[in-house]
Parts: structure tokens; sequence; C-alpha cells
């Protein structure tokens, strides 16, 4: 397949790898769903939204806990960044409750199409400076829910899925489990968030020390769910889950910014090859982002210096998995349009 893939994509009428990244990106889509003629079908975008215990305690994160219910309903009312770009790309948007500390009632309801799907764990997580996150079981659970939800999705049909998340306090876990899995000084994984100065940035780092040393993180950094358990989120738990089953799906899965790509490194210590069906749609400005991404061997299509979250980056993404997908489908080649090609070229 990979022989054919690169036969038909350099007869295209181009200089010899002239679309770059694009290139790439319709190798992979190509291996990911086994043919010469690949496409992108109903495009999704699954938010999961969590609360995180050590929130409350103001020490890690500028805004309230509040907020993580408070942008849910405004995601519900169509009113956040990730509903504008859906919007705009003509995405499905699906909201999770994975574990806010907030009590919805019976499915609040989204306007302008968006979805909300009831998943709680619990109102959000215990704070892991005096305890675990979660137990194993919940966490567990967690995985199965996020998996549970992707087989739904790919079961109407669509065939690429962008996972997004909301939490406040969620870079928190991200840079915890990221040193643990990666053996990054946690210093180096710490960065501001949504926006903590440079004070608060140092009280950051230290009270995550705290807790790396209280559940002695390194030698946790093949165990996924005893990760999550000690430091997680409901809302990273959710993701990794479902990042498993849409590969399991063999679907496009696009991959957003700096929590996103932690819960990926969860999912690639349960199943390596859920790397190869990811597409990284950007470098986010949260530090450590980069370094994450260098250990994940991961080459991403933009740099727009965006630190939101929602799975805005990955929403920006689709329309050029598309348009790689639609050059190899579409465009003529060297013999069908009648153009001179160099020898070189098979
Ligand atoms: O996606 C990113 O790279 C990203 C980087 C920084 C912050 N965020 C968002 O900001 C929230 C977490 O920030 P914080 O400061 O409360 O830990 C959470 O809702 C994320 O979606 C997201
Ligand atoms: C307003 C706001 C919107 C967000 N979206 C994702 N994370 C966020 C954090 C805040 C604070």
């Amino acid at each position: 397949m990979r022989e054919q893939l690169l036969h038909k994509i350099n007869n295209k009428t181009k200089p010899l790898g002239s679309l770059g990244l694009l290139e790439t990106i319709a190798m992979q889509v190509g291996m990911i769903q086994g043919t010469t003629s690949p496409a992108i079908n109903q495009p999704h975008i699954v938010v999961f939204a969590g609360d995180h215990g050590i929130a409350e305690t103001g020490l890690v994160n500028p805004y309230p806990q509040a907020v993580t219910a408070q942008m849910v309903l405004n995601f519900l009312n169509g009113g956040a960044a990730i509903n504008v770009f859906c919007r705009q790309h003509n995405i499905t948007l699906h909201v999770v409750d994975a574990g806010v500390n907030h009590a919805f009632g019976p499915a609040p309801a989204g306007q302008s199409g968006d979805r909300f799907i009831d998943a709680k764990m619990g109102l959000g997580t215990a704070n892991y400076l005096e305890g675990p996150a979660m137990s194993e079981t919940t966490a567990t659970a967690a995985i199965e829910k996020g998996k549970s939800i992707v087989q739904a999705i790919a079961g109407s049909g669509g065939n690429c899925v962008g996972f997004g998340e909301m939490g406040i306090g969620n870079t928190s876990s991200a840079s915890l489990i990221m040193s643990a899995v990666t053996g990054i000084p946690l210093a180096a994984c710490v960065g501001r968030g949504t926006g903590v100065n440079d004070e608060q940035l140092q009280t950051k780092i230290n009270t995550l020390g705290q807790a790396y040393a209280l559940h002695r993180l390194p030698e946790l950094r093949h165990q996924p769910v005893a990760l999550l358990s000690r430091v997680g989120g409901f809302e990273i738990a959710m993701m990794a889950g479902a990042y498993l089953q849409a590969a399991e799906e063999k679907m496009v899965i696009v991959v957003d910014g700096f929590i996103a790509s932690a819960a990926l490194l969860l999912a690639q210590l349960i199943n390596p090859s859920v790397v190869s069906h990811c597409i990284f749609a950007h470098t986010s400005g949260e530090q450590g982002h980069e370094k994450m991404l260098q250990h994940l061997q991961a080459t991403t299509l933009l740099h727009l210096g965006m630190r939101l979250g929602e799975g805005t980056g990955a929403a920006l993404a689709i329309p050029l998995i598309r348009s790689a997908v639609n050059f190899l489908q579409e465009m003529a080649s060297f013999e069908s349009a009648g153009v001179s090609n160099i020898e070189a070229t098979t």
C-alpha cells in the first residue's frame, strides 16, 4: 500500500514533494484506511470536560473552578471558540460531562446541533495533594466510557475525530503525567496554563513537586491507570480511552494541544500503535508541549501560538487534512493531463 500511495502521490501534476506535509498526511490517511483513495467522511470533535480537586486550592490555576461548568454551558449555547470553528468547517461537536463539579440536570439542550453526553464520573477529582485523584477502578471505568463514546461515533459513520478538553487545573495533571512518562524534569513540563504570572508559576511548580514526590510518580511511569488514579483527571482518562477506540476503529485521529497530547502519552502506554493513527494539529503555546511532541516524534501542521484547548487546534487542522485527501483524489496525474514529467519519477 505504501508503494502504491507513493506512486500515486508522486505522479500528480506537481514537482516531486512540493505539497510538503500534505503529502505525508495523504500517505498516512491512505495507510490508516488501507486504500489509495482515502476519504474523510463527517469529522467529529469530542470535548471532554472535568474538574480537578486541586483547582479549589488556588495554588496552580488563575481562573476559578466554576469556569469549567460555565464553559460547558457556553459550548451548549454555541458561544465558545470551538463552536465557531466547528460551524465554520462543518464539524459535528459533542460535549461530554466526564466529571464536572456541577449538576447539569436532565440533558441540557444544545443549540446549533451540539450534542451533550452525560458520562459523569464524579463531581470533580479529589485533591491529589492529599491522596489519589480517583480510584484505579474509576480510572479504568473512565477509559472504558471514552471507548464507548467513540464506538458510537464510529458506528454513525464518522471516520475522523479530534479530541478536546475543558477543565480548570488540567494543565497541572498534564504536566505531572508528562514528567512521569517522559522522564523530563517537572519544571520543564510545567507552564503558564491559562496564564499564571511569574510568582504563581513558581508556586505551581513547587506545589506540583509535592504531588510528584507524594505519589512517587517515576515509579509509575509504565502504569497508565495508576498515573491517572494518582494525578489524572476524568476528562484525561476518558480521552485516553477515546484514542484507543478511535485507533481500533481505524479512524483518523486529530490531536489537539498540551492536555490532549498528555492523554495520548497514556493511551500510547496501553497501545503503542495508537500514534500511527494520529495527526498532530498544532504546537501549543504551553511551555512543555514542544518537548512532549519531540518525545512522541510528532510533526505538527500549525504553529499559531494557541493555548486554548477545547479541541480548537484540531478543528483548524481538519480542513488541511481534507485538502490532503482531496489532492490525492482529484488532482490529475502527469499522464492523464499530458504534462511532461522528469525521468527520475515513476
Ligand atoms: O490545549 C492546550 O495546549 C492548553 C494550554 C493551556 C490551557 N488550556 C486550557 O486551559 C485550561 C487549563 O488551564 P489551567 O491553567 O486551569 O490549568 C483547560 O480548560 C484547557 O483546555 C489548554
Ligand atoms: C474562559 C476560559 C475558556 C477555556 N476554554 C478552555 N479552557 C478555558 C479556560 C478559560 C478560563
